[in-house]
C-alpha cells in the first residue's frame, strides 16, 4: 500500500483553459467514504483522497508517479550517460530475488564488465516499509529464505551481497548513496516496482543520484510486457481485461524478442572477496519484530514453501510436465492441485513472468500465444497475463493505491459497521463452509486457491456488506503471494468496483459455488474437520440446511451468520442506493 500524495491541489498556476477543464473534473473536494474502522487510518497515509483528485490522475492532469519517473529518467538520461565508472556497480534488489532471467541485474553486471569493475548486490530490509505495505510475517520470511539462496547463487560468481536493515523507511535513499560512495559505486540498477511509493521513491533517487554525479536506472522487469505499452486504437489505456490481454497477446507474438531470456551475471573480477571482505561475510538478519513467526511456524513454513529459484523453476518444470495440459479443467477445483502455486514466487520474484511465459509457450501444442480459453496453457498463460493487466491498471489509475476503489462511481457505499462479523469472517466460522475452508486455508497456509479468494472475498463484500478494503488488508497481512496490483484487483473484482465490465448485481452464491467447484466437499473436509464426517453430498456445502445439524452442533461447527437470500437483497440496494450518491 502507499501513500496519498502530500501537495494540496494548486490550480493558480493554470493557464485559464487548462484551469477550466480542470473545473469540468467530475468528483467532490471532499473525501467520500471514510470507513470507522482501521483500514485508512494508518500510521503511514493520510486519510482517503477525494473523487476530484482521483480523477486528476485518471484524466492525465494531474501526472502519474509512472510519468514522474519517465520523465525523471529522461531529463537525467544526458547527465547519467556522461557518469564515467568508478571502483563498482550496485544492483539492489527488491521483488527480484534471483539472478536468473533478471534485467536489471544483466545491466547492471555488463556495466561492470565493460569497466572490469566487481558487481556488488544489496538488499534493503526496511521494516516500516512492510509495516506500510502489510507484508504478511509468512510473506517476510519467504523473502529472507529467498535472500539466503540468492546470497550463496551470487557467492559462486564472486559477487557478494550486502543485507542491512534500514530502521527508517525515509532514509533508504541516503543511506543507498553512502553505500554507493563507500563502495565507490557510480551506477545503480535496480528493477521498477509500480506502487506509488516505490515510484516516488525512485524518482526522487534518480535525480538525488544524479545530482551527486551518480548514475541511478529504474528498469522495466516485472511484466512480461511492460504497462504503458498497449493502449487503444486512439492511444487510452484500456481497464477491460479481454480486448487488452488480445493485445498483449498479439504484441508477443509480433515481437517475440520480448522473451528472449537475459543471461546470468558475469563472474566478478577474482580480487572482488579481497576488495571488499566484509560484504562476504554479510549475515542475512533475522525478521523485524514485528513480522517475527513462531519458531513452530518457521519450520512449518520453510517445509511447506521451499525458497530460491531453483526451486520455482523447478515446481514450473513440473507444472508444465504435469498438470498444465489439464489446467483449463482443474483450474477452479480447490482440492484438485490443478493450479500451478507459483505465486509467492513470482511475488519474491525468484521467478521472472517472462521465464514463465516463455517456457509456457515452448511448452504449447501451437507454441504461439492465444486467447484459447479451452486449451491448458493458454489459458494459463492468460491466467498470468492477469499480473501484467492489474499491473498497468496501477500505473494509469494510480489512486487504486490511495484507498480509492477503480471505479470511484462505488465509492459510496454505505458498509455495515460490524466488527463481530468481521471477525466470523477472519476466524474461518461463518457458518458457510467454503468460505471457512478458504479463511483457514489462508490461515494455516498463508496461500489461498483462486476460486476461494473469490468466494470469501464476495462473501464479505457482499454477503455482509463490510468493507471490501477492509478484506484487501486482511489478505496482505496474511498472503504469502501478497502482491499490490494482484490483490487489489482481485478485490476490485469481488467487490464490483474493479476492472470488471459485470456490474455490482452479479453476486456468488456461497453454497451453489461450494456445490459446483467442490463437488464432492474433499476441500471442506480437509480444511473443516468439524464437518469431516459428513459424507451426504448436499450436507457437507450446507449441514444446518440438510439435515446436518445435530454433527455440525456436536462438532462446535456454527450456523450460518447470514441468510444470503436476504444479504443478497440488502447488497442490491446497498449498493444501488450507493450508486445514486456517486460523485464520480
Ligand atoms: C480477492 C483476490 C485476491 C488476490 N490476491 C492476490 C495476491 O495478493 N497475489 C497474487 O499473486 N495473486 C492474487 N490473486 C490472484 C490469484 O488468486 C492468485 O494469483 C492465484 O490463486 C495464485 O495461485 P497459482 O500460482 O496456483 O495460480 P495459477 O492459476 O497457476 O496462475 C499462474 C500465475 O498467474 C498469476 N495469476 C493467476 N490468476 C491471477 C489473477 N486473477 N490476478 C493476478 N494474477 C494472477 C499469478 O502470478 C499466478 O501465480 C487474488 C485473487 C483474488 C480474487
Amino acid at each position: 500500500m502507499t501513500t496519498a500524495p502530500k501537495r494540496k491541489a494548486d490550480v493558480s498556476f493554470l493557464t485559464s483553459e487548462r484551469k477550466r477543464l480542470h473545473d469540468m473534473l467530475p468528483g467532490s473536494t471532499s473525501p467520500t467514504n471514510e470507513t470507522k474502522y482501521d483500514v485508512l487510518l494508518r500510521k503511514y497515509y493520510p486519510l482517503e483522497i477525494t473523487n476530484r483528485r482521483a480523477n486528476e490522475y485518471s484524466s492525465g492532469y494531474r501526472e502519474r508517479p509512472i510519468e514522474a519517473l519517465e520523465r525523471a529518467l529522461l531529463e537525467t538520461q544526458a547527465q547519467r550517460d556522461r557518469v564515467s565508472a568508478a571502483e563498482s556497480v550496485v544492483h539492489w534488489f527488491k521483488c527480484d530475488i534471483r539472478i536468473t532471467d533478471n534485467k536489471g541485474l544483466y545491466l547492471a553486471s555488463a556495466e561492470a564488465e565493460k569497466h572490469r569493475i566487481p558487481l556488488i548486490c544489496m538488499y534493503l530490509i526496511s521494516p516500516q516499509d512492510f509495516e506500510a505495505h502489510l507484508t504478511a510475517p509468512v510473506r517476510v520470511d519467504f523473502i529472507l529464505r529467498n535472500l539466503r539462496v540468492l546470497k550463496h547463487d551470487l557467492a559462486q560468481l564472486k559477487i557478494p551481497l550486502h543485507v542491512e536493515v534500514v530502521d527508517k523507511r525515509r532514509s533508504i535513499p541516503s543511506r543507498l548513496m553512502e553505500l554507493c560512495n563507500i563502495w565507490g559505486a557510480k551506477h545503480v540498477f535496480c528493477n521498477i516496482e509500480y506502487e506509488v511509493d516505490e515510484l516516488r521513491r525512485e524518482t526522487a533517487l534518480v535525480r538525488a543520484c544524479s545530482g551527486q554525479g551518480i548514475s541511478f536506472s529504474a528498469i522495466a522487469d516485472r511484466c512480461v510486457v511492460e504497462p504503458g505499452r498497449l493502449t487503444n486504437s486512439s492511444g487510452a489505456p484500456l481497464r477491460v481485461y479481454s480486448p487488452w490481454h488480445r493485445r498483449w497477446c498479439a504484441y508477443l507474438n509480433q515481437h517475440p524478442s520480448e522473451l528472449d531470456p537475459f543471461p546470468v551475471p558475469k563472474m566478478n573480477p577474482a580480487n572482488t572477496g579481497d576488495t571488499y571482505p566484509d560484504l562476504f561475510r554479510c549475515e542475512i538478519p533475522q525478521a523485524p519484530r514485528s513480522k517475527w513467526l513462531s519458531e513452530q511456524d518457521r519450520a512449518k513454513f520453510s517445509v511447506m514453501w521451499p525458497a530460491g529459484e531453483h526451486e520455482a523453476r523447478d515446481r514450473l518444470s513440473r507444472f508444465l510436465q504435469e498438470r498444465a495440459d489439464e489446467y483449463q479443467n482443474a483450474r477452479n477445483i480447490p482440492s484438485a492441485n490443478g493450479t500451478s502455486v507459483l505465486s509467492p514466487h513470482l511475488a519474491a520474484g525468484t521467478l521472472a513472468a517472462r521465464t514463465v511465459v516463455r517456457e509456457a509457450r515452448e511448452a504449447s501444442p501451437n507454441q504461439k500465444l492465444t486467447d484459447d480459453r479451452k486449451q491448458g496453457h493458454s489459458r494459463w498463460i492468460g491466467e498470468l497475463a492477469f499480473r501484467d493487466f492489474y499491473t498497468s491498471i496501477l500505473c494509469y489509475w494510480p489512486y487504486i493505491c490511495m484507498n480509492k476503489p477503480l471505479k470511484l462511481e462505488y465509492s459510496n457505499i454505505e458498509w455495515e459497521d460490524n466488527m463481530d462479523h468481521f471477525k466470523k469472517w477472519t476466524d474461518g466460522r461463518t457458518g458457510f463452509p467454503i468460505v471457512d475452508a478458504a479463511m483457514r486455508q489462508l490461515a494455516h497456509t498463508g496461500y489461498m486457491h483462486n476460486r476461494c479468494r473469490m468466494m470469501a472475498a464476495s462473501f464479505l463484500a457482499k454477503d455482509l456488506l463490510i468493507d471490501w478494503r477492509m478484506g484487501e488488508k486482511w489478505f496482505m497481512e496474511h498472503l504469502i503471494d501478497g502482491d499490490f496490483a494482484s490483490n487489489n484487483g482481485g478485490w476490485g473484482f469481488s467487490a464490483s468496483c474493479g476492472a470488471d465490465p459485470q456490474p455490482y448485481f452479479r453476486i456468488f452464491n456461497p453454497l451453489l459455488q461450494s456445490d459446483k467447484f467442490d463437488a464432492q466437499g474433499d476441500y471442506i473436509r480437509k480444511w473443516v474437520p468439524e464437518l469431516a464426517d459428513i459424507q451426504d453430498r448436499k450436507g457437507i456445502h450446507d449441514p444446518y440446511g440438510q439435515g446436518y445439524a445435530r454433527v455440525a452442533e456436536t462438532n462446535g461447527y456454527p450456523k450460518p451468520m447470514v441468510d444470503h437470500q436476504q444479504s443478497r437483497e440488502r447488497a442490491l440496494l446497498r449498493y444501488k442506493a450507493g450508486l445514486g450518491r456517486s460523485t464520480a
